[in-house]
């Protein structure tokens, strides 16, 4: 009988595989041939809780907007999970809200149907909604807070309620990634404590999340990664830099006439 012989070599230590979700390299956008992105490198690994934080015009939207194919790079390139934007298909992993956008726009529609639109990318043509699909769109709407307003108008709700349904419209189709461009922009305090709960319950699921923020307010404590740009270009990625001053009060207003300066001031 032969005996099997048990290796006695260390096996090879594991590494763990940290999963890009969003990669952009040698990123540059140009409206009109004014060049808005200088080259972005930025890689968002799945888990990762990072807000992109810059000055009026320091190019944040752009970026959020160019990583999910709403305006296109005219050199670099972006990869979302690993593929290539132009061949990426699996929209459903990808929630975005954009910036101060309305969930109204016009439409007669109730806050559980504006949420459940977020369920169509998940949703072939063929399919009727199932009782999973109900249910993700009852707990986007617990998220946010929002399951007593299920029936309402969203046209009757408050500016700071539309943003968050919107969110639910976003988290309905069970994102793995969840870009948000401002989203407590014009948003009251009380308010901006609910989504900092909203955003750690999501955080709570191993949701990655991009955050385009240019104070963090109460989302302060969740952000463990700050990229900050000025005029296109990346000049901090680490730790969220402490706010200065007054700039630090989530009431004070976001327009800084005297732009960008020291990287320590990113909100002058
Ligand atoms: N579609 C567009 N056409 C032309 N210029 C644009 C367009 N979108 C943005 N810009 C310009 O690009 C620059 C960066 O704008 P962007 O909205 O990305 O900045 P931001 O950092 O998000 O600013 P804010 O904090 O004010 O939202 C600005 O000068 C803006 O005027």
């Amino acid at each position: 009988m032969q005996l099997r012989r048990e290796s006695t070599a260390t096996p090879a230590k594991r590494v763990p595989m940290v999963e890009s979700v969003v990669r952009v390299s040698g990123g540059v956008v140009a409206f009109g041939g004014r060049p808005i992105l200088h080259g972005v490198d930025l890689d968002v690994r799945r888990g990762e809780v990072m807000a992109l934080l810059g000055a009026n015009g320091s190019g944040k939207s752009t970026l959020v907007r160019a990583l999910v194919g709403l305006v296109p790079l005219s050199a670099g390139q972006v990869e979302l999970f690993g593929t290539p934007l132009p061949r990426f298909r699996d929209w459903h992993r990808v929630g975005y809200v954009p910036q101060r956008a309305s969930a109204a726009a016009g439409v007669p529609a109730t806050v559980r149907e504006v949420v459940a639109s977020g369920r169509l990318s998940r949703l072939p043509w063929w399919r009727p909604a199932s009782r999973h699909d109900r249910e993700a769109v009852e707990r986007a709407l617990e998220t946010v807070g929002l399951a007593h307003r299920a029936r309402d108008s969203v046209a009757k709700l408050s500016g700071g309620q539309q943003q968050r349904v919107l969110i639910a419209r976003a988290l309905a189709g069970e994102p793995e990634v969840l870009l948000l461009d401002e989203p407590t922009a014009g948003v009251d305090l009380p308010s901006q404590q609910a989504f900092a709960d909203t955003l750690r319950t999501l955080i709570g699921v191993g949701t990655t999340i991009l955050l385009v923020s240019h104070e963090l307010g109460p989302l302060e404590p969740l952000i463990e990664r700050a990229v900050v740009l000025r005029d296109g270009r990346v000049v901090h990625d680490g730790p969220p830099p402490s706010p200065v001053g007054h700039h630090a009060h989530p009431e004070h207003t976001h327009v800084h006439p005297h732009g960008a300066r020291s990287e320590a001031g990113w909100f002058l």
